[in-house]
C-alpha cells in the first residue's frame, strides 16, 4: 500500500510534489496539502533552473539541489540530466571540493551510511539498516584523501553521494541500486577534532591490523548482505588505497576509481592526442607530478597499452616517469614504496621539474600531486620548446588544486597544448581561436563502468575492462571536436557516450566469460532499457 498525505509528500522517491495530477490528490490525501494547479515535469525543472539563476554562489546552488535530492528524487535527477554540463560541476568536482571541506556546517538532511570504527563486530547490523534490499554499487570512502583536499574525516560523505548521483544521471544506474558509504576511523585533522560541529569520531585514524580487519569485516559483511553488489573504494589515501585493491581484487567484484578509472580517463585523453599529434602510444614518454595512486594506477595503464601495440611491459613502464615531492623517482632512492617501484628508473637524482623535462623529454606531463600552480610558465614553455604538441594534463582536483589553468597553458605553448584537466575549465580565447578544454576525470568511467557490471551482473572487475572503457571513449571523439582541441566527448553528451562505454565493457564482460547473466543477442540495447529514466513512479 502506498503512502498517502503528508508520508507521501515526505517520501522522496515517490513524492512528486506540486506535479501529483489533480485527478489523483483526493485517493492520495493530498488535497488541500498542495496549490490548486499542477505542475509538469518539465514546468518544475523550469523552475528548479529559475531558483539556481538567482543565486550566485556554487555551494548554495549545490544545497539547493542536494534539498530537492532530499526532497523529490525524480525531479533531481531530471534536473540534473536536463543540462548535465552545468549540474555535473555543482554536484561533483569542483563545489563538492567545497561542500566536503564545510560538510558538518552545511549538513540538512544526512545520506548515506556511516560505519565507525567504534562498531567494529556489529557492521553487518549497522549495514542491514539501510532500507533497500537489493543494493549493486556502493562506493565507499574513509575521507582521508578527498579530491586534493586531503584528510576531511566524515566530511568526505560528499564524494560517495556525488560519484553516485552520476552513476545514475551519465549512465542510468538506478538510484535506489546505489549506496553512499563513509568509514569512520577517526581524522588527523586538528581543524575537525577542534570544531564543536565536527560529527565524526573524535580519535585520531585508526591504523595497521585493527584498519585491515575492520575493512575485512566490512566487505564480509556486504558480501553476506547484497552477494550481487560491486564495491567502488574512492578517496583513501594511497598506503591503504593499493593494499586494499590488492586484497580484494580477484575476491570479489570491486575496483578503485582513482587508481582505474582516473588511468582510463587519461588513457582516453591519450588517445584522443595522438590522434592530433599523429603519433604512436609507443612513441610516447610520461613524466608525472605526482608519485601516488593516481599517477601509479595511470603509468600501469599506459603501460599495459603500450604492450598491446608490441612493446614489452618493461620498456612501456620506463617510458613512464614520476616526479614527486622528493623529486625525481630514481632506483637510488631508499623512499620510494613497493607500487611506485616500477616506475623509479636508472637516472640521476633531480630536484627541479624543469630540469627533469630537459633530460627525459617527455612528451606529456600528467598533473596528479595535488598541489596548484606546479605546472608553472617555465614548465609549459619548456615542454612546448621540445614538442611541436605537447601534452599537458593537469589533473588535480579541484580547480583550486590544478596544476595549471587552461588558459595558462594554451597561452605559455602558443595555442600548442594538448589539455584537459580534472575540473571544468571554460572556452580559452587566444588570438581568433577558440580552443574548448575537455575534463580528464574519471567521471567518463565510472558511471559507465556501474552500469556494464550491473547490465551483465560481472564477478569481477579486471585491468582489461579500463583498456577497453578508455578505447571505447576516445572513439566518441570527433574530428570536429578534436580541431577545437577536445579529446573528450562534450559534457553535454555524456549520457550517450556513457551507455556507450558501458555497452563496449558489457561486450568484453561477456567475452571473457565474467557474466553472470546470458548474453542478449543485443547489449547496447539492454543496457539502454535498463538505464533509469527520470519518470514519476505510479502511486
Ligand atoms: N582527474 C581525475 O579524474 C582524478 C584526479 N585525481 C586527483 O589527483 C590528485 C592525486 O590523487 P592521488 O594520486 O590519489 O593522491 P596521492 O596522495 O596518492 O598522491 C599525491 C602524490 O603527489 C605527491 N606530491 C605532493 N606534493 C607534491 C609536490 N609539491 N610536488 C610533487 N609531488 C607532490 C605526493 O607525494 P608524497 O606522498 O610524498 O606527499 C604523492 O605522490 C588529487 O588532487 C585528486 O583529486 C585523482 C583521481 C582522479
Ligand atoms: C575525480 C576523483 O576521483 C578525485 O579527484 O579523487
Ligand atoms: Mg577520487
Amino acid at each position: 500500500m502506498t503512502a498517502t498525505g503528508p508520508t507521501l509528500l515526505h517520501d522522496p522517491v515517490h513524492n512528486r510534489g506540486s506535479a501529483f495530477p489533480l485527478e489523483d490528490r483526493a485517493r492520495l490525501g493530498l488535497e488541500g496539502l498542495l496549490p490548486p494547479g499542477a505542475d509538469t515535469l518539465a514546468t518544475q525543472i523550469a523552475r528548479v533552473h529559475l531558483q539556481l539563476g538567482v543565486l550566485e554562489d556554487d555551494l548554495q546552488k549545490y544545497l539547493l539541489l542536494s534539498d530537492l535530492q532530499a526532497r523529490n528524487e525524480t525531479l533531481y535527477y531530471a534536473t540534473l540530466m536536463s543540462d548535465p554540463a552545468t549540474f555535473m560541476p555543482l554536484v561533483y568536482t569542483p563545489t563538492v571540493g567545497e561542500a566536503c571541506q564545510k560538510f558538518d556546517h552545511i549538513l540538512r538532511a544526512p545520506r548515506g551510511l556511516y560505519l565507525p570504527i567504534t562498531a567494529k563486530g556489529r557492521l553487518k547490523s549497522l549495514i542491514a539498516n539501510w532500507p533497500e534490499k537489493d543494493v549493486r554499487f556502493i562506493v565507499v570512502t574513509d575521507g582521508e584523501r578527498i579530491l586534493g583536499l586531503g584528510d576531511l574525516g566524515v566530511n568526505g560523505m560528499g564524494i560517495p553521494v556525488g560519484k553516485l548521483a552520476l552513476y545514475t544521471v551519465c549512465a542510468g544506474v538506478p538510484p535506489a541500486m546505489t549506496l553512499p558509504i563513509t568509514l569512520d576511523v577517526g581524522t588527523n585533522n586538528q581543524t575537525y577534532l577542534d570544531d564543536p560541529l565536527y560529527l565524526g569520531l573524535r580519535q585520531p585514524r585508526m591504523r595497521g591490523e585493527e584498519y585491515d580487519a575492520f575493512i575485512e569485516e566490512f566487505v564480509t559483511a556486504i558480501g553476506d548482505l547484497f552477494p550481487a553488489c560491486c564495491i567502488q573504494w574512492e578517496d583513501f589515501a594511497n598506503f591503504h588505497a593499493v593494499p586494499i585493491l590488492e586484497r580484494y581484487k580477484d575476491r570479489i567484484c570491486t575496483y578503485n576509481d582513482d587508481i582505474q578509472g582516473t588511468a582510463a580517463v587519461a588513457l582516453a585523453g591519450i588517445y584522443g592526442a595522438l590522434r592530433i599529434s599523429k603519433q604512436k602510444l609507443t612513441d610516447q614518454t610520461f613524466l608525472f607530478l605526482g608519485g601516488g595512486s593516481a599517477a601509479t594506477g595511470i603509468a600501469e595503464l599506459i603501460s599495459e597499452a603500450m604492450v598491446l601495440e608490441g612493446i614489452g611491459i618493461e620498456e612501456a613502464r620506463a617510458r613512464n616517469w614520476l616526479f614527486d615531492v622528493n623529486g625525481l623517482m630514481v632506483t637510488s632512492r631508499t623512499d620510494i614504496a613497493a607500487f611506485q617501484k616500477p616506475f623509479a628508473h636508472d637516472h640521476a637524482a633531480l630536484a627541479s621539474f624543469v630540469e627533469a623535462i630537459e633530460q627525459i623529454k617527455p612528451t606529456g606531463i600528467i598533473g596528479v600531486s595535488t598541489v596548484p600552480k606546479l605546472f608553472n610558465q617555465a614548465v609549459i614553455e619548456t615542454m612546448a620548446r621540445i614538442n611541436d604538441r605537447p601534452i599537458i594534463f593537469p589533473y588535480s582536483n579541484p580547480t583550486s588544486r590544478s596544476e595549471c589553468t587552461a588558459e595558462e597553458a594554451y597561452k605559455w605553448s602558443e595555442g600548442r597544448a594538448i589539455f584537459a584537466s580534472g575540473s571544468p575549465f571554460q572556452p580559452v580565447r587566444l588570438g581568433d581561436r577558440t580552443f574548448i578544454p575537455g575534463q580528464g576525470n574519471n567521471v567518463y568511467i565510472f558511471p559507465a563502468m556501474g552500469m556494464a557490471v550491473l547490465a551483465t551482473q560481472a564477478s569481477r572487475v579486471t585491468e582489461d575492462m579500463f583498456i577497453v572503457a578508455a578505447q571505447a571513449v576516445a572513439e566518441l571523439v570527433t574530428q570536429d571536436e578534436l580541431d577545437s582541441g577536445l579529446i573528450y566527448p562534450p559534457q553535454h553528451d555524456i549520457r550517450n557516450a556513457s551507455l556507450h562505454v558501458a555497452a563496449r565493457i558489457a561486450e568484453r564482460i561477456f567475452d571473457k566469460g565474467l557474466a553472470r547473466v546470458e548474453r542478449p543477442a543485443d547489449i547496447a540495447a539492454r543496457i539502454e532499457a535498463m538505464a533509469y529514466q527520470p519518470i514519476y513512479p505510479e502511486v
